[in-house]
């Protein structure tokens, strides 16, 4: 009774709920239209302070797109590149898609508000994904803009932050956000465009897709181990390189016959380190100051490559490079110039540079370029052991074992010269193992006496040579004694003259 006594009436409880939620809506309306986007945002997180006081034992550190609205925020995008390792796993319920026409893969983005989870060093960590678009101001209609923000909220326990958080656990981040976009990477190749007008250095660059890689070079192995572990340790010295005052570049010069594999190691390189590759015909330059514009235009990380230094440079002349840009009036490029300018200014305006030179013939390179410390390291690039042609075995035909053929290819194999080229293109005739190898076979019966053939000719060219030399010594020794005897006549003659 008394309840039903005190209970309001009907009417009572729905013109208080109606007039709660009209109070409720001006208020909304008010707060939306009264208030700038940065106040609301403030209100609303003081009121989530508040009402939840499990987060006062929080802190939350803000990471944002931009710094001071300008440059890129380094670690807002390896943020982004971190969290989506986590997101595709579990449930992202809006993600923005895109694909440039030059991409190779679909580029992900989050495209609203996302909590994300993570764990690190037996600590939780609450990431919050946060987009907000603010109107621009516009002066008519048609400026009409809008801008997005974007940036991400990390909350943690307040025991965390300075030892765990600020000093592990992002730099974590950022290493593991480099060596993911390393794979994502595209790697590139650039060459010289055909019309850089004005003397304005422009590269072009397309996909560079040359599957070349350590596991399919066939090459000393010990050297092989060498130079990956050159890779790595020059990649991960920056802070050495700075200790020491050195630019963070390498030099490599590789050399050896045609066909060796000096192309095929340099992709090889680009692959494992996913460096762009920077192709650098010297004939297409002809100037020392277009030089160093078109070296300024090259990136970091990337490898530059001059094939065939040799024919590239007048060793006659030392230093002229014989250019066959016509009608460009006297060339002034020298080959000092181009290596000072490697050594000194291009390598220290950026970081991670490689730097390749090839050559068939080490034997006619200025001695500029081999003195020590030039070129850190040289590669001999050599003919085919019975090992590397294992390998190309191994690739070619799938071959990973023994097979009958192998003793007789490694007898042929021994003390004659065969190109990893000239033995992958003999593998290549034939999808069957036995007829391929075969193939082989042959070829290097041929190849062994063409040998044997080239040594005699050239021994009995030699023999030939001894006696036509001897028989010219001969004569000298005759022709001398007669000339004595034709000397003394003559003197005799003139005394008796006198
Ligand atoms: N060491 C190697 N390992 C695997 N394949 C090789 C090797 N050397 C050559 N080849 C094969 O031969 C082809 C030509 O080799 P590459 O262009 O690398 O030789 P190169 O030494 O650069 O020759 P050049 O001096 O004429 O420029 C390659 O595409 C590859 O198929
Ligand atoms: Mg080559």
């Amino acid at each position: 009774m008394f309840f039903l006594k005190n209970m309001p009436s009907p009417s009572s409880v729905f013109s208080a709920y109606a007039s709660l939620s009209a109070s409720f809506l001006l208020f909304q309306t008010m707060f939306n239209q009264f208030l700038p986007n940065k106040a609301q945002q403030f209100i609303l997180s003081a009121f989530q302070y508040y009402l939840s006081p499990q987060l006062s034992s929080n802190v939350t550190l803000i990471i944002e797109e931009n710094i001071n609205g300008l440059a890129r925020n380094e670690l807002f995008e390896a943020s982004e590149t971190y969290l989506f390792t986590k997101v595709t796993s579990a449930s992202a319920e809006k993600l923005k898609v895109s694909k440039g026409s030059r991409d190779q893969n679909f580029t992900t983005r989050f495209a609203q508000c996302e909590q994300i989870f993570d764990s690190f060093g037996g600590m939780e960590l609450k990431w919050r994904f946060h987009c907000q678009e603010s109107q621009k101001d516009w002066k008519s209609e048609d400026d009409r803009a809008s801008e997005r923000h974007y940036w991400f909220e990390l909350s943690f326990h307040k025991e965390h932050r300075d030892k765990v958080v600020l000093e592990s656990y992002l730099g974590f981040i950022l290493s593991r956000a480099k060596a993911l976009k390393n794979e994502k990477k595209v790697v590139k190749l650039y060459t010289l465009a055909q019309c850089s007008t004005y003397g304005v250095a422009k590269w072009d660059s397309i996909n560079f897709e040359h599957p070349s890689n350590f596991n399919t070079l066939a090459m000393d192995t010990d050297m092989k181990r060498d130079i990956i572990e050159d890779l790595d340790r020059f990649v991960r010295r920056k802070e050495f390189y700075k200790k020491v005052g050195k630019a963070w570049k390498r030099g490599y010069l590789l050399y050896g016959p045609p066909g060796t594999g000096k192309s095929s190691l340099i992709a090889a390189m680009a692959n494992y380190l996913k460096f762009d590759v920077y192709d650098l015909q010297l004939s297409d330059l002809n100037s020392d100051s277009y030089l160093r514009k078109v070296l300024l235009a090259t990136t970091n990380r990337s490898i530059l490559v001059i094939e065939d230094i040799d024919c590239s440079v007048d060793l006659t002349t030392n230093t002229q490079f014989q250019c066959a840009a016509g009608g460009h009036g006297e060339l002034q490029l020298t080959l000092s110039s181009l290596l000072n300018f490697i050594d000194g200014l291009w390598s220290s305006c950026g970081d991670e540079r490689i730097i390749i030179f090839t050559t068939n013939h080490k034997d006619r390179l200025d001695p500029a370029l081999l003195r020590p410390g030039r070129m850190d390291m040289h590669i001999h690039m050599s003919y085919c052991s019975f090992q590397g042609f294992k390998l190309l075995a191994s690739n070619y035909l799938d071959i990973n074992n023994h097979h009958g053929l192998f003793g007789q290819i490694e007898g042929l194999m021994d003390n004659t010269e065969v190109t990893p080229a000239e033995v992958a293109e003999e593998l290549m005739k034939s999808e069957d193992a036995e007829i391929a190898l075969s193939g082989v076979v042959n070829f290097l019966k041929r190849k062994k006496m063409e040998a044997n053939s080239t040594a005699d000719t050239k021994e009995e060219k030699s023999s030939a040579i001894d006696v036509v030399e001897a028989k010219r010594m001969k004569l000298e020794d005759v022709m001398r004694n007669s000339g004595r005897k034709i000397g003394r006549r003559v003197v005799r003659r003139k005394c008796r003259q006198r």
